[in-house]
């Protein structure tokens, strides 16, 4: 689905709860916000006071210290706490959702953490949906992978691709495993952007730019190529070539790049990225 598709299926008044208000949390948040949400319409359960008083500054939502009061605000419920805590989360909304399973939809953005964990640990909860968002959600450029089990009705997939397309666009895998995937190049992937303008702002200011005229010549940069990447009609081989004159500057740099094994660097970044997601799915 793409970003025309923005709350489709949204009932802009309809509460949203979520448990965790961290990073992931105020992205959505800020993504459904921006795109018309009622703020009043969200609610967020964390056990941080100073958290809870920063989302209530920043975007007027509700808060609440106890996970518990999420089940009974919506029935569409987002898990986004760390992997770790999920365990503990699950303990303490599988009873009250029990009470009414089949008004609950979940939706967990926990990295690799399993449809069927999720299930097991929520008294076999069969409305579950698995998104794993990244950063730039706050913005509403994100990009979501969703997995949903075969089972499930098509009522939640379209609600949850609503949440989800409302802070960017969004791709389902029909395969659980490539999760790992999906976290690898999008949930973590703004991160390794990030790591690779620093080293180019770093080494711009060594070569003796001042660091305003680095960071504003990195960055507009990067834009230009992203956006012509992505409205191009060339692949990105193409390109590349287009920015590389023969025996010119560019080929100096990719031939550095090269020596330096980059492709290589960046599949096993993305396979300890994967291979992590794995291990979080294992608990
Ligand atoms: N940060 C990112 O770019 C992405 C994160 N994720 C996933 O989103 C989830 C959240 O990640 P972040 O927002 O980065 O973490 P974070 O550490 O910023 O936020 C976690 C939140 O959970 C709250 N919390 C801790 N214990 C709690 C409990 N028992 N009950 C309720 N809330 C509790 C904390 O107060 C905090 O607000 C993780 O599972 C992560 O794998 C997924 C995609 C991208
Ligand atoms: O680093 C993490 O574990 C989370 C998941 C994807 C992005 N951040």
């Amino acid at each position: 689905m793409t970003m025309d598709n923005l709350h489709s299926n949204l009932d802009p008044q309809m509460p949203i709860a979520f448990i965790g208000g961290g990073n992931m949390a105020k992205a959505i948040i800020a993504g459904l916000i921006q795109h018309g949400h009622n703020s009043k319409s969200i609610l967020v359960c964390t056990p941080s006071q100073a958290t809870r008083s920063n989302l209530v500054e920043q975007f007027d939502i509700r808060v609440h210290q106890d996970n518990s009061a999420a089940v009974g605000f919506a029935d569409v419920l987002l898990l986004a706490v760390k992997p770790f805590v999920i365990p503990q989360v699950c303990e303490e909304i599988a009873p009250i959702i029990a009470t009414r399973p089949n008004k609950k939809l979940v939706i967990s953005i926990a990295a690799g953490v399993k449809h069927q964990t999720l299930s097991k640990k929520l008294d076999n909860l069969q409305r579950i949906i698995c998104a794993m968002p990244n950063l730039p959600s706050a913005i509403g450029k994100g990009l979501t992978g969703m997995y949903a089990p075969a089972h499930s009705q098509q009522q939640d997939i379209d609600m949850a691709d609503s949440i989800m397309t409302a802070i960017g666009d969004t791709v389902w895998v029909k395969d659980e495993q490539q999760m790992s995937t999906i976290v690898a190049t999008a949930g973590s992937s703004p991160a390794y952007f990030f790591l690779f303008l620093e080293a180019m702002e770093k080494a711009a200011i060594e070569q003796g730019l001042p660091k305003q005229a680095a960071n504003k010549a990195v960055l507009q940069s990067a834009m230009g190529a992203i956006s012509m990447a992505i409205d191009s009609q060339h692949d990105l081989p193409t390109l590349r070539r287009h920015v590389t004159s023969p025996k010119g500057t560019t080929e100096q740099a990719i031939l550095a790049f090269q020596h330096g094994e980059l492709d290589e660097l960046v599949a096993n970044a993305m396979h300890s990225a994967a291979k992590r997601a794995k291990e979080l799915s294992l608990g």
